[in-house]
């Protein structure tokens, strides 16, 4: 699939099939604007999240969950892949047909670097398109960074959040780095049956969360296979034709572990390589990040770069939202900034899901707030029994909450369904419901929301 349409002259060009950038060409293609998209792979359309983020990984969990555990079952492993495989097809030939169907846009499969503020060339697998246009946005994404540890390199056994998911199924793996990834994929394998050791340098185990909060996490991880080594600082990788071995050192004691496989989960880096961005004049930051406004402008005139490749928070919905304030910047009013956010949740997809929104209790005290405490662990909910039906009580909610005003200032909750339950949550803070407003709302039954009628009565 390459330029099969003929577009004198354009208005904007985006740059990378990021879920802001997409949605915006869509946005304004209706609005009667000449927009191309680029995207450097034919694989990609649709972006990190609909190809190798977001929804391969999670459709890999749900299967993984209805394992359980037990013996690796290398075909049944291979079933779930072929699902995923599946599902991201389907979905990375509507995403094509969204943009490639408006009369008005363009759809150029190739990778893109600037020659000067307005014009870029396009590499694509038959030729060299120079293409110009009064606007460009790029939104070129982020990729797993290159860590400075010998042997790290993702060849053989070595494998990033991508290379992984092709991977057969490991008898073991290590995972290297403790955050969203390297948990959500520990969480994943071990259900799988693989047996999984976690290294990261934190203090301990999801060192961000509160102390209860993460203790919950840790023992659902260890339930599917998964050992954590806090403290572990990993200095060098190698590997044979059998096994990989990691070096690493803890409180200065020097240790190796051997896996069939590695997994580097130490953070995604902006993607400006390759963009030229210098013949542009683009500014940059310390992580290669796009320096961008509260409007995503960069500090050239009619280039504006949207999601990951800006820096902040790497979430598909920060890069739709993203597409929201740079749409009313460009078509509406200019009233919204990315200054605007607030409450954003997330959600790290262990088994079951660690859901959280605003302050943990540690930041609260941290920012010397008067607060109150309610918390409980899931199983105990007695009003909740979604999760009992569902076969998985595990896990903790919690709610940290202003003494005085009875404003809600933040949640934690791991428990079957959180990742839906959060969103909740996180509106009832942004309309400044008070914890008791919450806590009295008529909710579905049985679901796992009614626990918020339960657990806000356990304040103090
Ligand atoms: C394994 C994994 C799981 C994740 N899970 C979640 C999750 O559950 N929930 C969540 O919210 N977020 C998740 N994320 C993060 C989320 O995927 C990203 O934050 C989001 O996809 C970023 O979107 P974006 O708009 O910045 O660009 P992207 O979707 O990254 O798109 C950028 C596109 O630009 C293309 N490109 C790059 N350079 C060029 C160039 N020079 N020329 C042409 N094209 C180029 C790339 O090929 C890519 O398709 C996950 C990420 C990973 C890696
Ligand atoms: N469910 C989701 O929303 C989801 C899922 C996956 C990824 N993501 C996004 O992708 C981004 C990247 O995820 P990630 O897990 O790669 O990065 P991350 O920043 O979340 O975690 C990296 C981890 O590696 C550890 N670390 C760093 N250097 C180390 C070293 N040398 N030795 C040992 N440990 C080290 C850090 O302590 C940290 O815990 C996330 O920030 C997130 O925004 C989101």
């Amino acid at each position: 699939m390459g330029t099969d349409k003929a577009i004198d002259k354009l208005d904007t060009i985006v740059i990378g099939w990021g879920k802001g950038g997409k949605t915006l060409a869509g946005v304004l293609a209706r609005a009667g604007e000449k927009v191309a998209i680029v995207e450097q792979s034919a694989q990609m359309y649709g972006g990190t999240c609909i190809n190798i983020g977001c929804v391969p990984t999670k459709t890999l969990i749900h299967d993984a969950e209805q394992v359980g555990g037990g013996e690796p079952d290398p075909q049944r492993f291979e079933r779930a892949v072929q699902r995923r495989d599946d599902l991201t097809a389907m979905l990375r030939a509507k995403n094509y047909s969204m943009l490639n169907d408006l009369e008005s846009t363009l759809v150029i499969t190739g990778h893109a670097s600037f020659i000067d503020p307005k014009t870029i060339v396009v590499r694509t697998e038959q030729e060299e398109l120079e293409l110009s246009a009064e606007r460009i946005i790029i939104n070129t994404g982020a990729q797993p960074a290159i860590p400075k540890i010998e042997g790290a390199q993702i060849t053989g056994r070595v494998h990033d959040s991508t290379s992984i998911q092709h991977a057969p199924l490991p008898a073991s793996l290590i995972v290297v780095g403790g955050g969203y990834v390297g948990v959500e994929f520990a969480s994943m394998f071990g259900q799988f049956g693989s047996k999984v050791t976690v290294l990261d340098r934190g203090q301990r185990a999801l060192s961000k969360e509160d102390a209860d909060v993460a203790a919950e996490v840790q023992s659902c991880l260890e339930d599917a296979n998964v050992t954590i080594l806090s403290h572990a600082q990993v200095n060098e990788i190698s590997q044979d034709d059998s096994s990989a071995t990691v070096s690493f050192e803890v409180d200065g004691e020097r240790q190796q572990l051997s896996a069939e496989a590695v997994l580097v989960a130490l953070g995604r880096t902006p993607a400006t390589d390759g963009l030229n961005l210098q013949a542009a004049g683009v500014q940059t930051g310390e992580r290669g990040e796009i320096v961008v406004d509260e409007f995503l402008a960069t500090n050239v005139e009619g280039i504006y770069a949207l999601g990951d490749v800006r820096g902040g928070q790497q979430f598909t919905y920060v890069s739709l939202d993203d597409h929201r304030v740079l749409a009313n910047h460009l078509l509406g009013d200019g009233t919204r900034s990315i200054r605007d956010r607030e409450a954003v949740p997330y959600t790290i997809f262990c088994t079951p899901p660690l859901s959280r929104v605003g302050l943990s209790e540690d930041q609260a005290r941290a920012e010397g707030r008067d607060i109150k405490i309610a918390v409980k662990k899931a199983a105990a909910v007695a009003a909740m029994p979604r999760p009992k039906i569902v076969g998985d009580p595990r896990g903790i909610i919690k709610f940290v909450v202003d003494a005085h005003s009875d404003q809600i200032l933040g949640a934690a909750l791991m428990h079957v369904d959180s990742q839906e339950v959060i969103n909740l949550v996180a509106m009832a803070i942004r309309v400044k419901m008070t914890a008791t407003q919450l806590k009295d709302q008529i909710f579905t039954h049985p679901s796992s929301t009614e626990a918020i009628n339960e657990v806000l009565g356990e304040l103090r």
